[in-house]
């Protein structure tokens, strides 16, 4: 199995706290990415303290409590799936302070990490402040939740969007990349993708690869996969009779999101 396709494992760290996926820089390629996916049982905790790295926890499913100890944000969370495809709720916490998330109900917590220096004010960034975008013609449509873009500046470093794309379409498609810091042609983001799937038996094709194929890997994605992007073209497939969702984190030297088409395939942006 592809060495940037990661299973969901459940590690109960404490009662009704269990780590789904934990993306470190000590356990991935990533140099500027981590990322968890966390299940909370109603009234469970999980605190966390950040040394020089901002977060945006974004309440997946169901309703959370966050403080950062000097703000609290309540019942945040607007969603039992994902699949309701609404925005929902997120809270961004900056370097050097720490927060604690308690499941009101059963929930799910996608803890997105980059790194950062200077300390920006806590935020919660409501599902109605999400924008959202609907992308693409013919077999290539996307609908996107911009929770966390390079045009909002309340991150140092850090990127997060979520992603629908329904059956018999492509996202992340034409095949792009944003692997080499040379603005203003391309940046240079680390890349993941948290997938889910309606229904959850479903599975996508996700291909990751490189200009001289040095990485090629095509991979069959399934319901609660994470996929690694350290560099290369990240093309999504979805097959008939399912919807994809996917939550992607970005982060790199700039917080600019600048990709590059691959040249073989930009052509389908031509047709009418
Ligand atoms: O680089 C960003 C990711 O590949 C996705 O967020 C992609 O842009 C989604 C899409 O436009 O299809």
């Amino acid at each position: 199995m592809s060495q940037l396709l990661l299973k969901p494992n459940e590690n109960e760290k404490t009662q009704g706290v269990k780590i789904i996926h934990e993306v470190t820089k000590e356990n991935s390629p990533l140099k500027y990415v981590e990322f968890k996916i966390v299940d909370l049982a109603p009234g469970a905790k999980y605190s966390e303290t950040l040394g020089k790295k901002e977060c945006c926890i974004v309440a997946l499913t169901g309703k959370i409590n966050v403080t950062d100890k000097e703000q609290t944000f309540e019942n945040i969370g607007t969603r039992e799936s994902v699949f309701e495809k609404k925005p929902t709720d997120s809270v961004y916490v900056s370097n050097d302070r720490s927060f604690e998330v308690e499941g009101v109900g059963q929930a799910r917590v996608a803890l997105c990490y980059s790194p950062s220096e200077k300390q920006l004010p806590t935020k919660l960034i409501k599902a109605s402040e999400n924008g959202i975008e609907n992308r693409g013609t013919n077999n290539n449509k996307r609908m996107v939740h911009n929770i966390l873009p390079d045009s909002d500046p309340s991150a140092n470093s850090l990127l997060v969007v979520e992603v629908y794309t329904e059956t018999g379409n492509w996202s992340s498609y034409p095949p792009h990349k944003h692997d080499r810091d040379n603005l203003p042609e391309e940046s240079f983001l680390e890349e993941t993708y948290y997938h889910e799937m309606n229904p959850q038996q479903g599975f996508v094709f996700q291909r990751v690869y490189t200009d001289d194929r040095s990485l090629d890997e095509t991979m069959t994605v399934q319901n609660g996969d994470v996929v690694l992007v350290p560099e290369g073209y990240h093309p999504v497939g979805v097959p008939e009779g399912y919807t994809s969702y996917y939550l992607n984190v970005m982060a790199g030297p700039t917080r600019i999101w600048k990709f590059y088409n691959d040249p073989d395939h930009e052509w389908i942006l031509e047709r009418k």
